[in-house]
């Protein structure tokens, strides 16, 4: 049976997530310790796909997850999932809110609940660890007093009181999940297709604007664009894209390619299925038939049957 590493240990949202995305196979789901070494198990074919977050609909992109997409050898999303996130207060038995003096979740996690902490817990230490299913454990043994966590947390830490739940300062947030693997055959074309991709480009006057003219000029709707530092220079940015349609579609072909000449590095991270299959919008002159005909119409003029 395959075996889908996930941000562990049991009890994360990222669980809950990689379940949803491994639905229609058998698979075995391994906890790892962090994004980075669940994606570093996919490269070395220890394991063969990860679940990973990938951005929140309140605290934005998850950088562990952007940055580990780009190091190493290229992995690429072949399915995505939302899950709604809500929250709760776990503690060690006995423990009032008024005495918790030290809480503990995932960086994300604290984010989404920070309205809540500043009114219930304003003198409480906030500790950031790598996953809300981890801090549940860290407070079980004793680490800290409570532990902010998804509600399926307490049926992996039993002996953990629930002091709180449902204490997310923005009530439907919901938390985007991609199921990465190696490059090899991609999902097939669905029609409600999502591209995603991490470009390099260079320092220079309008690069940005031109880029992203590619995209726009061929009717593509961009729905996610965002940079995070290049690292070993100082100012440059790698900008990561989320576009609607595939790679196999004509516009999404030739938007790729021409970035590919614009760009000092275009890395692919994968076409695969919205969550919501929801086909988007797509204007006429950029539509697959009208592509195919005007490519006939070239290959005509070119041949000297048409002028
Ligand atoms: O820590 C978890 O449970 C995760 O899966 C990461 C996360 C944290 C907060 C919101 C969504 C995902």
């Amino acid at each position: 049976m395959p075996e889908i590493a996930y941000l562990g240990p049991p009890g994360t949202f990222t669980e809950q997530a990689t379940r949803r995305l491994t639905a229609d196979f058998e698979a075995d789901l391994v906890p790892y310790e962090g994004v980075p070494v669940a994606l570093a198990a996919v490269r070395s074919g220890e394991v063969l796909a990860a679940g990973v977050p990938v951005e929140n609909s309140v605290e934005g992109s998850v950088p562990a997850t952007l940055d580990a997409l780009t190091v190493d050898d290229p992995l690429v999303a072949v399915a995505e999932t939302m899950v709604p996130v809500q929250f709760d207060v776990l503690a060690r038995p006995g423990l009032e809110l008024s005495q918790v003096n030290t809480v503990a979740s995932h960086p994300h996690a604290l984010a989404q609940v920070r309205g809540w902490l500043g009114e219930n817990l304003p003198k409480a230490e906030q500790h950031a660890v790598a996953s809300t299913a981890a801090a549940a454990a860290a407070v079980a043994n004793g680490e800290f007093d409570a532990a902010i966590s998804a509600a399926v947390a307490r049926e992996h830490y039993p002996s953990l009181v629930r002091l709180e739940h449902g204490i997310a300062d923005v009530a439907d947030a919901v938390t985007r999940f991609l199921l990465v693997r190696k490059p090899g055959a991609l999902p097939e074309p669905t029609g409600a297709d999502r591209t995603s991709i991490c470009a390099v480009i260079s320092d220079e006057v309008g690069t940005l604007a031109d880029m992203l003219a590619e995209l726009s000029l061929r009717g593509i709707n961009l729905s996610r664009i965002e940079s995070r530092p290049v690292k070993d220079r100082f100012g440059h940015y790698r900008f990561f894209l989320d576009f609607d349609g595939h790679v196999a579609d004509t516009r999404i072909g030739e938007a790729l390619a021409a970035l590919k000449r614009r760009c000092s590095t275009v890395r692919f991270l994968g076409s695969y299925p919205k969550a919501d299959r929801k086909p988007g919008y797509v204007r006429s002159a950029a539509s697959e038939q009208a592509f195919d005909k005007s490519a006939r119409w070239l290959e005509a003029v070119r041949e000297g049957r048409l002028a």
